[in-house]
């Protein structure tokens, strides 16, 4: 189980009172991500023209999807004590129906805190990066659970 301190807890809660996810700063993180790492669109088929950093930018489906990511972020922040569970069903999702190459996750997740980190500006000092890279890690290991459950049963199938 991970620990969390009274600090970290605060930071976590702090930050997610800072972002707006109703607003568009939320999107800047997938959008980063299919801008940065290309390979990531192959996945958004359904979203149709990704071609470029101004198409990509002006998608309504990556900005809707922004919301999506910020909104399951926050749910893990209000689940810190059991982000594993809470993200069983999003884990699975994204490794059996998506099958999303798990190394992924933590490019949008370097991509989620370099768009908070120009959010907060100063108020985000090396402690509270310490704090939120903590959390995006524990987030990014609970995606993986699911591929991790997949690939056990595979080992087991064919040993
Ligand atoms: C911090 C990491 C991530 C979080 C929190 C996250 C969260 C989510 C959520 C909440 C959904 C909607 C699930 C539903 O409809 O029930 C979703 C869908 C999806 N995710 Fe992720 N995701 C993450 C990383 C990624 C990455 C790295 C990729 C691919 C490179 C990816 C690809 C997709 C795709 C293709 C969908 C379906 C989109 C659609 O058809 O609307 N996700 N994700």
């Amino acid at each position: 189980m991970v620990k969390w301190t009274d600090f970290e807890r605060a930071t976590i809660k702090d930050i997610f009172s800072k972002i707006d996810s109703g607003t568009d700063t939320c999107v800047f993180s997938p959008l980063r991500c299919l801008t940065v790492y290309p390979w990531t669109q192959r996945y958004f088929g359904k979203f149709g023209n990704l071609f470029n950093a101004a198409a990509i930018a002006s998608n309504p489906k990556v900005k809707a999807h922004g919301k999506v990511i910020m909104g399951a972020l926050e749910m893990a922040a209000k689940n810190l004590d059991d982000i594993k569970n809470a993200y069983t069903q999003l884990s699975i999702l994204h490794s059996e129906k998506l099958q999303v190459d798990p190394d992924n996750f933590k490019l949008l997740a370097d991509c989620v805190t370099i768009v908070v980190a120009g959010q907060l500006g100063k108020a985000f000092t090396p402690e509270v990066h310490a704090a939120f890279e903590k959390f995006l890690a524990v987030v990014v290991a609970s995606l993986r659970n699911g591929n991790a459950k997949r690939y056990r049963a595979i080992h087991i199938t064919f040993s």
